[in-house]
């Protein structure tokens, strides 16, 4: 039987002090859906399912660290709600390869948003990151920017990633981080190089899924 809500720092309790981390709230239906994720008999076509339900949580939460501005509509019975809607100017960037699963996620939520890309490749002999390729929208330095990658186990692909955005003049501040399992170990090393980012995930662990890009493609 589950018990509604877990840990979902495993014990890090130092990672809540970062103030750009947000972590799902771990209910059973979320320690479920990272179990089936992490469950090495998990059949390839289960873990597309369910990694795009994670998905979908995330990019929702993500979405909720974004700027909205005030907005009042008039309803069916002539009244006026003081409600809110989406700032203009935000962006989502995928991480070659893995990050391309989450763009569906965004696209369910945002229609027409445009999505720019950065690969990011670890250097055979040296293992440092690399970027190969980078293409965004002209005008990303006057953007808030969601840049999806589901796993983060060093935290070096997304450090690479971020420092990319900067050179082409995004703002720290403006960044989030859509993700789905971090590290502890990659929580410092990416919030400490950028403390004005955000990071929306929904676990931290120091095991990192690493077969996620493998088994949600189905390609080596
Ligand atoms: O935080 P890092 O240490 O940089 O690692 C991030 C991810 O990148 C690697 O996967 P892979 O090279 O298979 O990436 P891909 O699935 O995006 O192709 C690694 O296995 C992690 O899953």
């Amino acid at each position: 039987m589950g018990s509604q809500e877990h840990e979902n720092c495993n014990g890090y309790d130092y990672c809540k002090s970062y103030k750009g981390l947000h972590i799902l709230k771990a209910h059973d239906q979320i320690k479920e859906l990272q179990t089936i994720l992490r469950d090495r008999n998990t059949t390839r076509s289960d873990f597309k399912f369910f990694a795009d339900r994670l998905i979908r949580l995330v990019i929702e939460d993500s979405l909720n660290q974004l700027p909205f501005t005030n907005c009042d509509v008039i309803t069916p019975t002539g009244e006026t709600y003081v409600g809110l809607k989406y700032k203009s100017g935000n962006c989502g960037v995928s991480i070659v390869r893995s990050g391309e699963a989450m763009e569906q996620g965004l696209r369910d939520c945002c229609r027409s948003i445009r999505i720019g890309k950065i690969l990011v490749e670890s250097d055979v002999d040296t293992h440092e990151a690399k970027v190969v390729y980078a293409r965004f929208p002209e005008d990303i330095s006057q953007r808030h920017v969601l840049l999806m990658y589901p796993i983060m186990a060093t935290g070096n692909t997304v450090s690479k990633a971020v420092n990319v955005l900067k050179e082409h003049g995004v703002e720290e501040e403006c960044i989030v981080l859509s993700n789905l399992f971090c590290t502890p170990q990659a929580v410092q090393t990416v919030l400490d190089l950028y403390p004005k980012m955000k990071i929306s995930t929904s676990e931290v662990h120091h095991v990192a899924p690493n077969h996620f890009g493998q088994k949600y493609f189905g390609t080596d």
